[in-house]
């Protein structure tokens, strides 16, 4: 049987190979004829025919490299092999999980067997049938777990045992801008040492996608497997997206500015409802192109249109400082970045706030800048003519802050949605968030919940996204409100 390792090189060639050839097919046909220097038909054919085999040959086997790693995917219900590295992963937007399987993919280049699971999928049994277990985790809110981590938070956490059998590690993935760095990341730490499991080497922080602290973790990858040669973990590059329009979604709002910008791709772009725009902190190489927003972290946003629609499109809210200043990422995108110019952008896929396109009812939260991602689940949902989808919407006022007003009173007329709640907090005495209409229509979310509708929330963290999760728990209950997040019908983009 080839090793993946070998399986991986012979990949490689293979895609070598299919490039020569089709360079050499293609000087053939240049050459096609009879008069001297020319090349005969029949070989031109022969060279065509080996290129489209070589390059099949390379696609089979890239996608049997696919299968391989899709196949660690989840723990088995059996016990596992004693050898077997487990990968945990808790992500609140994607970054976490990407590692994780990155983490996977390099252990098993180097020939080990891996599993790979949310931190939520890990029972108590499952942490004592593992010998080793390498936990990516990233904090999200003020220093606390992400969602795929919270049923491990209520139930495992607060436990005692002897995991004095257990190797492992931890990859705390955070942000220096925030007060309790990593905090969920050195939490996790400080349990498994508590319960005398042994760790293979000190936790390692990741700020804000540093590469040192990768390559640092990828170093110790290559010792626990006991293989040096390790490809290195190429981070995508940011590329060059061209502000192709911007306009102010709110005039008069009492609000801060919001605004709706659309980005036109890169060749070869691609993103799904759901996923995460990274706008770049400094220079695009190349281009000449230098964001003012230079010294300071990448800014994420969700995405809020299909690649069908031509243009990536964002909804940004203008930030100002206390003292005035336009804030960085935002006065960069809404001020000073022209039309025609470009932006260093690229896209992050963020499964936990992917949701299957199949029929089926899905219950859509948000409020302010958050409309973006149910937007783009909206659009695609319309795409494949599915319907049963309730939007609940909140922001200030009607006159000024219905963003999207003209497309979803269309989604209504058409039946791509079946239900639409607005809640403008200052049009009476009274404020009324997202949270309040739920309550009102607590029958009819529990009915919605009961008939299998996911539910996806887009939004604040503060205020929003925790009086939405108190609402749905007190209508839900806490058995069918874990059992949603368990089984990925209740999904969060919240920032
Ligand atoms: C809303 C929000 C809150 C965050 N809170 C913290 C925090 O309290 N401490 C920290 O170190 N990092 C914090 N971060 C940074 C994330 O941990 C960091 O961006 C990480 O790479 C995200 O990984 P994920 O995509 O797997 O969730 C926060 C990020 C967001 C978007």
């Amino acid at each position: 049987m080839t090793s993946p390792l070998h399986a991986a090189l012979t990949a490689h060639r293979l895609r070598l190979l299919s490039a020569a050839g089709a360079i050499a097919s293609i000087v053939s046909l240049t050459r096609l004829g009879s008069g001297p220097g020319a090349c005969p038909a029949w070989l031109c054919c022969l060279l065509i025919g080996a290129t489209y085999l070589i390059f099949c040959l390379s696609y089979w086997q890239r996608h049997q490299e696919k299968q391989r790693l899709l196949q660690a995917t989840s723990i088995t219900t059996g016990q596992p092999a004693a050898d077997t590295v487990l990968i945990a992963y808790a992500s609140q937007t994607g970054y976490a999980q990407q590692l994780a399987h990155q983490t996977a993919a390099s252990l098993q280049q180097a020939g080990l067997a891996v599993a790979l699971c949310t931190l939520n999928q890990l029972s108590a049994e499952t942490l004592t049938q593992y010998g080793k277990i390498l936990f990516v985790v990233s904090t999200t809110g003020e220093g606390d777990a992400p969602d795929q981590a919270s049923l491990f938070c209520r139930r495992i956490l607060p436990q005692h045992r002897d995991l004095s059998h257990l190797h492992y590690a931890v990859l705390a993935l955070g942000d220096r801008h925030y007060t309790r760095y990593c905090a969920f990341g050195h939490q996790l730490r400080h349990w498994l040492a508590h319960q005398q499991a042994q760790a293979l080497f000190d936790l390692v922080q990741v700020d804000n996608g540093d590469e040192a602290a990768l390559r640092h973790w990828q170093h110790h990858l290559g010792h626990i497997s006991g293989y040096s040669g390790l490809a290195d973990w190429s981070t995508p590059a940011y590329g060059a997206w061209i502000l192709h329009d911007r306009h102010l979604l709110n005039p008069g709002s009492l609000g801060q500015p919001v605004f709706h910008l659309c980005l036109m791709p890169p060749a070869g772009s691609s993103w799904q409802a759901g996923d995460i725009a990274e706008i770049g902190p400094g220079e695009l190489p190349g281009s000449g192109v230098t964001s003012t927003a230079q010294d300071l972290p990448s800014r994420e946003y969700s995405i809020a249109s299909l690649p069908s629609d031509g243009g990536l499109e964002l909804v940004v809210r203008q930030m100002r400082r206390p003292d005035g200043r336009l804030g960085t990422g935002s006065g960069w995108l809404t001020e000073q970045v022209q039309p025609g110019q470009a932006v260093a952008l690229r896209v992050r896929s963020n499964p936990s706030f992917h949701t299957p396109l199949s029929p089926g009812p899905l219950l859509m939260i948000g409020n302010g800048t958050g409309i973006a991602g149910l937007r783009a689940h909206l659009k695609a949902r319309a795409a494949a003519g599915l319907a049963d989808h309730w939007l609940v919407f909140g922001e200030r006022q009607r006159a000024h802050d219905y963003f999207f007003q003209m497309e979803v009173e269309e989604w209504l007329r058409q039946g791509t949605l079946s239900r639409l709640d607005l809640c403008f907090s200052r049009d009476q005495a009274q404020r009324r968030y997202v949270q309040h209409a739920l309550q009102e229509q607590a029958a009819e979310v529990k009915r919605w919940a009961e008939r299998g509708a996911t539910i996806l929330v887009c939004g604040s963290l503060h205020g929003m996204a925790a009086g939405v999760h108190a609402a749905l728990l007190s209508i839900l209950g806490e058995t069918l409100l874990d059992t949603l997040m368990q089984t990925g019908r209740y999904r969060r983009d919240v920032y």
